[in-house]
């Protein structure tokens, strides 16, 4: 099974990949992304993930709204905004898959978020605060997307034992262009990172390893623990 952690080669990002690299593979190679893998995932653990991640991804709209209005404000680069504009538009194709989803595996959209959930919202929530740099905002938005390509990706190497239940899944955040849009935030946070002052600089570290710390619990979560 490979690790994926040296993608970006260099820049800032990819510097934070390796110095935090156990958090990064935990995040990105969880025991539940690993089951997904090997084909021995508990569908009742999918179930869980599938209900949580919907209600994460409605809060998830807010924050990439946010970041989309700083970027228009301070990235002073137009592609930018596109990128970042592309990437809240997917969001509503998101949305509609999940509601697909949900009525294919009959798991509820309405369930209670569970407190790994709340945290993270928790989190997000306070990321689209007006304080919180653009640099902050686009490196935590870069590691949020970055996790998920990994992870799913990984269930698309040919290795993989995959169940065909979850192709669409898999596919729908490790295909090849989600990798692309992923490697435009990554070059979009290591250029905003590059004219960052040490201050900015250490708290878009501390939002990236926090992004990595709530990913992990999700996933937890998601497996019952
Ligand atoms: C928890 C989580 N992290 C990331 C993603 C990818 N947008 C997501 N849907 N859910």
């Amino acid at each position: 099974m490979a690790s994926k952690g040296d993608c970006g080669e260099r820049g800032t990002t990819a510097a934070w990949i390796k110095k935090h690299q156990p958090i990064y593979d935990r995040a990105t190679r969880h025991p539940f992304i690993r089951s997904i893998w090997e084909g021995t995932v508990d569908f009742s653990a999918f179930k869980r993930w599938l209900a949580q991640d919907y209600i994460f991804v409605r809060e998830f709209i807010p924050f990439v709204a946010s970041v989309l209005l700083k970027a228009c404000k301070h990235s002073g680069d137009e592609a930018d905004v596109e990128v970042i504009l592309g990437g809240l538009a997917a969001l509503n194709d998101e949305i509609s898959w999940f509601k697909k989803e949900a009525s294919k595996w009959c798991v509820s959209l309405n369930s209670t978020p569970q407190n790994a959930n709340l945290e993270y919202c928790r989190f997000l929530q306070s990321l689209t605060l007006p304080e919180v740099s653009y640099t902050v905002a686009i490196t935590a938005f870069w590691a949020i997307e970055a996790v998920y390509q990994e992870s799913f990706s990984l269930c698309l190497e040919s290795d993989s034992k995959m169940p065909k239940e979850l192709i669409g899944t898999c596919e729908r955040w490790g295909n090849a262009s989600f990798g692309q849009y992923c490697s435009s935030l990554q070059n979009i946070a290591d250029r905003s990172l590059e004219t960052a002052s040490s201050v900015v600089l250490s708290e878009a570290e501390k939002a990236f390893v926090h992004v990595l710390e709530n990913e992990n619990y999700f996933w937890s979560m998601s497996l019952g623990e």
